[in-house]
């Protein structure tokens, strides 16, 4: 299998045996259990532990009701059974039934519910074991400074708390952002409330309090700082600074309260920066840095690198910094890995240096890439991470090194992934089609083997489908061509179809269609799809595994025909207007020469400037 041959030699056999290692370690563990609230106990699981006992302490430390609830790692409801859960694991204790309504008003904490027994050090690190000691170092500094009364300052601008915490120098070390006060989180200082953690947040597919783990993962992603993502962990932090929406805790009990409120957040080291890619000119960024920022969010499909999320780092070299030589660092990783496939942003993607082709270096890191090694990882690092989540990042990762080694460019595959708008209504991207008809194939082939079962006629088949399917019979010539494919002919049969459906404009509620019949077959709890064309985790693994296969499948004669695609379709745009412009005799065979100069002398400026900024950063 394609998808097999994928994972190669190294497929997560490291992280196995460190899973083996955890295992032996199961009879003491420490876990975070969060409430919807956002309310946090660190607790110590000893081997005579159960769902039953954590609850009961929940509600002894916490005041919680416990009646009515579970207890979720991940996407995972614990029975009773806390054996497999490991160590520095984040648990959520959920209403039941609550995620599956968006209208259900947010719990508030009461003045009870902050009074907490847990006062372990103000900040613990959660997980993360490979990158520990660095992450312990910024810790020990900020636990110094506070001892001596330097506080963390919160932070004005963006949509989620996030604060400043700092060293004894007074600079800033890193920057904390709990999971509980993001957009639409319940104890949100800016006002963007309303839902309670664990229901879709500002983007459907990332959940509310969930953003806190992704900026980890990107992290964690970055195999040697490749895109220079800032060190990032999860803690468990405890600070008055940290923002409860509660009227009793404002009271006058509200100051003693606060000293104990616990939370998990988001800690990043603080990267000194002159300014972000909205205050700078982007032709001076060098091009690697736009390439290899461009590498992970196509990896993690980042919904949200704006150009504020790009830190710009003047480059110190003593004086001789005649041309403006600037670093890049990204920040902000908390939407991506989304649990489905979604529009991503990429601000790069109009930049001359993402139209320049990867270079060698850059190719032979992208070919290293293991997604299936990607994910062990972070199921070991980060126990909560969705099923879900792992599958974009094989999807998108796979997609990556088909693409790169086909030879698009950065630019090419990000337009790839990006939807577009036709008229008002949003169009699924060419990676969303191609999924749609990879899926499409699962669904043949289980017709296939559901037929040939019944009827032990295997020639009875294609009288079968023909009839089925009687308008998808009418193959045009251009159709992509799916050489040397094993499912060549449904293949061109539904792509066909696809692109009839786009014709007519049903194509999103088709493809929503498509995408959802199979059913949920695996028991994650999955979030609405009214923002997804494509969902990923409703297969089986025996499924998923074919529609990887057929997906790679797909790959080459998609990108082939998006190559011959897109010139063709510009051609024929662009000769439509000119000729709707006027005087049809006499415009017409002028517009088409003017049309070819035009054409050419975009293209000649496009590659001179492309040319310059190669010439300037090499
Ligand atoms: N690692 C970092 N080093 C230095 N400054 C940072 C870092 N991370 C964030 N900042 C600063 O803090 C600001 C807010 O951070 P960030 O954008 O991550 O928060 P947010 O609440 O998620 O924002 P938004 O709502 O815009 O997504 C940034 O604009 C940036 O100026």
């Amino acid at each position: 299998m394609a998808a097999a041959a994928l994972k190669g030699p190294l497929s997560g056999s490291d992280y196995l045996n460190n899973k083996s290692t955890e295992g032996n370690q199961a009879v003491r563990r420490r876990v975070f259990v969060q409430t919807e609230t956002g309310c946090v106990l660190g607790i110590e699981l000893d081997g005579s532990e159960n769902v039953h006992t954590v609850k009961k302490k929940l509600q002894l430390s916490l005041h919680v009701p416990t009646e009515e609830t579970s207890l979720m790692c991940g996407d995972t409801v614990l029975k009773n059974d806390l054996s497999t859960v490991r160590n520095h694991s984040p648990l959520l204790l959920t209403r039941n039934c609550l995620h599956r309504s968006s209208s259900t008003p947010c719990l508030s904490p009461s003045a009870k519910d902050l009074y907490q027994k847990d006062q372990s050090c103000p900040i613990e690190v959660i997980g993360c074991s490979s990158h520990f000691p660095v992450t312990k170092q910024l810790v020990n500094d900020i636990v110094e400074a506070m001892k001596i009364g330097i506080d963390p300052i919160p932070v004005r601008g963006g949509l989620g708390g996030a604060y400043f915490f700092r060293g004894i120098n007074g600079e800033n070390v890193a920057i904390i952002k709990p999971t509980d006060e993001e957009p639409f989180a319940p104890n949100n200082p800016k006002g963007f409330v309303g839902k309670a953690l664990g229901q879709p947040g500002l983007k459907h597919s990332v959940r509310v309090g969930e953003t806190g783990f992704r900026e980890v993962a990107a992290y964690l992603l970055d195999y040697d700082g490749f895109a220079n993502v800032p060190l990032t962990a999860l803690v468990k932090v405890t600070h008055p600074i940290f923002n409860i929406n509660n009227d009793a805790v404002n009271g006058n009990n509200g100051h003693q309260q606060r000293e104990q409120i616990n939370k998990i957040a988001s800690f990043q080291q603080f990267i000194p920066h002159d300014c972000d890619a909205s205050d700078h000119g982007t032709s001076s960024f060098p091009v690697s840095a736009v390439h290899r920022i461009g590498i992970l969010d196509i990896r993690i499909l980042n919904i949200d690198r704006h150009a504020g999320n790009l830190l710009v780092r003047k480059l110190d070299d003593g004086g001789v910094n005649r041309f403006n030589r600037v670093d890049l660092v990204p920040i902000d990783h908390g939407l991506c890995l989304p649990e489905s496939l979604e529009d991503p942003y990429f601000e790069w993607i109009h930049w001359p240096q993402a139209s320049i082709p990867f270079s060698e270096d850059e190719l032979q890191y992208i070919a290293n890439l293991d997604p299936f090694h990607d994910s062990e990882m972070l199921r070991v690092e980060l126990p909560m991470i969705h099923e879900a989540c792992l599958r974009v990042l094989v999807l998108c990762t796979i997609f990556l090194k088909e693409a790169a080694s086909f030879g698009l460019c950065l630019a090419q595959v990000g337009d790839m992934m990006s939807r577009e708008f036709q008229g008002h209504a949003e169009e699924p991207s060419k990676l969303e089609l191609i999924c749609i008809e990879a899926r499409s194939l699962l669904q043949i082939s289980d017709m296939t083997v559901n037929y040939s079962s019944e009827n032990e006629d295997e020639f009875q088949f294609d009288l079968e489908y023909e009839t089925l399917n009687g308008d998808l019979s009418r193959i045009s010539e251009d159709t992509v061509s799916f050489q040397k494919n094993p499912c060549e002919k449904y293949g061109n049969i539904s792509m066909n179809y696809l692109s009839k459906l786009a014709e007519t404009g049903e194509t999103k509620s088709k493809s929503r269609i498509n995408a959802t019949s199979l059913g949920n077959k695996i028991s994650n709890e999955q979030l609405p799809m009214s923002s997804s064309f494509v969902t990923l985790a409703d297969m089986n693994e025996e499924e998923w595994l074919a529609f990887l296969e057929n997906f790679q499948n797909l790959l080459h004669p998609a990108f082939e025909n998006y190559k011959l695609g897109k010139v063709g379709q510009r051609l024929t745009q662009s000769l439509n207007s000119s000729a709707k412009a006027g005087d049809l005799a006499l415009k017409l065979p002028f517009a088409d020469v003017l049309f070819i100069v035009n054409y050419g002398l975009m293209r000649m400026v496009l590659r001179l400037n492309i040319l310059c900024i190669y010439l300037y950063h090499y």
